[in-house]
């Protein structure tokens, strides 16, 4: 929608072509943003050959779950020249491998580049203002797809920094079911902010160590969106949270929610990573934990409250210049 409000020639693709005949009757999208306009100018195509062979950029907008399947369907679609964006937060369930490194692997040679930060879909449909960050693998076509993004309602920046933007926005989607949780349980707004800001420590933790940059962790990708997915009810995750901790079971939530849920799939990734780093990552453990059904939120809780207390952060993680 905002491509094709800012001029740029767009078509959607969707795996549903009665959804997207709907989509082209009404110009809205009726199943989940149903009382907005998309702009005119936007085009529906449920043939992906056909929306893809004529592309110069294809941004990807499926879950994580489903990406690298996509990534295999266009592989021999796409026109040689074209570049390859995703704004999908996750990883690849079951190896914890990055986004930018199942397209290297698939779509070698492209540009590419990952739009994130904190952007609820339905606030940019609506126009209303909202700063995203364009990390690429080089700076011309993340500098192009961030000129075609930005509007005045709209402000793209960018960066280089694929790993550290896609690690703030997989992670968020984790510390976000921790804050629900706890506002679920009707803990507080101290509890709150602690657990945002501890949650922060635990992404710059596996973030450093994963080689992302500090600042990028820092930024929208990071605390940008871990803020907003963590206080804004119009999260999915956050909402997951909130059910939980008010007792109800995870079927039925995520059921009651009917939309993609990142934290399910990426709590299992994140701490895979973590353990591989030899990295304890309490609050992010203890979702993980939740989610399985391991320990109930009272549990967890427990647990956090009752570990030693130490140092606020680990010295080495930031030495003394
Ligand atoms: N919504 C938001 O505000 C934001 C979402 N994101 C990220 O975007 C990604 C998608 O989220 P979102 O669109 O909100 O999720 P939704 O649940 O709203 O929609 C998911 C979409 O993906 C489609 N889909 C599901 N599985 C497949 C598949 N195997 N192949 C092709 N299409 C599939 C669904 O089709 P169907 O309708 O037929 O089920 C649906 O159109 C996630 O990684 C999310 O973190 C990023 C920034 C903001
Ligand atoms: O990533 C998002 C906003 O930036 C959307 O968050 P949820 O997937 O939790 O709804």
């Amino acid at each position: 929608a905002l491509l094709a409000r800012n001029g740029t020639p767009t078509t959607l693709w969707g795996r549903d072509p009665e959804a997207l005949a709907e989509m082209q009757a009404a110009h809205r999208n009726v199943r989940y943003l149903p009382d907005l306009e998309l702009p005119p100018a936007l085009r529906f195509q449920a043939d992906l050959a056909a929306a893809v062979q004529q592309a110069d950029i294809v941004l990807i907008v499926v879950p994580s779950h489903a990406f690298a399947a996509l990534l295999d369907r266009i592989a021999p679609m796409l026109p040689p020249h074209c570049a390859v964006s995703w704004a999908t937060k996750g990883f690849e369930p079951g190896t914890g491998r990055f986004l930018h490194e199942l397209v290297a692997e698939r779509l070698p040679g492209r540009p590419v580049a990952v739009v994130t930060g904190p952007s609820f879909a339905r606030e940019v449909v609506a126009g209303l203002p909202t700063a995203v960050t364009v990390h690429g693998s080089d700076h011309a076509f993340a500098q192009q797809l961030a000129d075609l993004l930005h509007a005045p309602d709209f402000r793209a920046y960018t960066g280089s920094d694929m790993l550290g933007a896609e690690l703030g926005g997989a992670m968020k989607n984790v510390l976000a079911v921790a804050t629900g949780v706890a506002d679920g349980m009707e803990l507080g707004l101290n509890a709150r902010a602690g657990l945002i800001t501890r949650g922060m420590y635990e992404m710059l933790q596996l973030g450093i160590a994963l080689g992302a940059r500090p600042e990028t962790l820092m930024g929208l990708s990071g605390l940008g969106d871990l803020v907003l997915t963590c206080t804004g009810d119009l999260s999915r995750n956050r909402r997951l949270g909130l059910a939980l901790g008010r007792g109800v079971p995870l079927d039925d939530a995520v059921r009651e929610i009917g939309q993609v849920i990142e934290s399910v799939v990426t709590a299992d990734e994140v701490g895979r990573l973590a353990e591989q780093h030899g990295l304890d990552l309490p609050i992010a453990f203890g979702v993980r934990a939740v989610l399985h059904g391991d320990v109930t939120p009272e549990q967890a809780l427990r647990t956090l409250m009752a570990r030693e207390q130490k140092p606020e952060y680990a010295s080495d993680l930031f030495p003394p210049k």
